[in-house]
């Protein structure tokens, strides 16, 4: 999440589409959230800080996504995941614009281009077909030196399986990066719903990353996560 350099925090934060706009947008989540960062951000932890969020597509990705599906006799993978990535996009602006004078860079939807961080706030969204904005997350996070992306989500914690699928699961306080990779697996599927993806998991993985994967509603666990301080969610990480 964090880098220190020249007196300068960066946090990085893969915002799911799921808290953001889980059917339409939850605007009295996304302003708390906004406020949020905004103090985060604005109060002095003895060096700077600067927050880079990754905002997902959400419902209306899964929705649009659904639609071509039915449309056409053969959707085409790449072609799901271009509408997803436009969900992204749009859910990202609408943060981006949210921040107003804290935000003052375009939204990156390229991780690996050249751009500017000027802000205190840096907003991104879906790149390419392949993967999902948690990918983002780890390009980003690799970028800037970070070591650890906090992943904010409709869950609490990562299970033993997915809790809405199998009564049986298990919240996990902590898991390997081999023991994660076995429960996502290897393939990539366009919208599929998963705590992190597979195609960002090898790279996290491989990296020797850490992902602190926590609800996205509590507000007060996510300032503990920012701060460094005791939280409720799950660590992956190197085993
Ligand atoms: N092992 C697991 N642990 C927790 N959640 C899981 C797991 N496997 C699948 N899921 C599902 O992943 C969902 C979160 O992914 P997703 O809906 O894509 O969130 P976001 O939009 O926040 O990225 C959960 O609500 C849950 O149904
Ligand atoms: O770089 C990206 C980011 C997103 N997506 C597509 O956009 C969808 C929605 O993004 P994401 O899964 O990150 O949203 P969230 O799970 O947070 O709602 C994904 O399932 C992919 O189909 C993509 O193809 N490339």
């Amino acid at each position: 999440m964090t880098r220190k350099k020249g007196g300068v925090m960066v946090s990085i934060i893969s915002l799911g589409g799921s808290i953001v706009a889980p059917d339409g947008v939850d605007t009295e989540f996304v302003s708390r959230f906004i406020r949020l960062i905004q103090t985060y951000t604005g109060e002095a932890g003895g060096e700077e800080r600067k927050v880079i969020l990754i905002v997902g597509g959400g419902g209306p990705a899964r929705k649009y996504q659904q639609a071509y599906r039915n449309i056409v006799d053969n959707p085409i993978h790449d072609d799901q995941d271009w509408i997803g990535i436009m969900a992204t996009r749009l859910n990202a602006e609408l943060i981006r614009a949210g921040f107003a004078g804290l935000c003052l860079n375009p939204v990156v939807t390229d991780p690996s281009a050249e751009f500017e961080f000027t802000g205190s706030v840096l907003v991104a969204a879906g790149w390419k077909p392949g993967f999902s904005t948690d990918f983002d997350a780890v390009m980003l996070a690799e970028r800037f030196n970070a070591r650890r992306i906090i992943n904010l989500s409709n869950i609490e914690q990562v299970y033993t399986a997915d809790p809405k699928l199998d009564p049986n699961a298990r919240p996990l306080d902590q898991v390997s990066w081999s023991e994660f990779r076995e429960m996502v697996g290897d393939e990539w599927t366009p919208g599929k719903n998963l705590p992190f993806d597979p195609v960002a998991t090898r790279k996290a993985a491989d990296m020797g990353m850490e992902v602190i994967a926590a609800g996205g509603r509590d507000l007060s666990n996510i300032q503990a996560v920012l701060e460094g301080r005791e939280f409720f969610g799950t660590r992956i990480g190197p085993g």
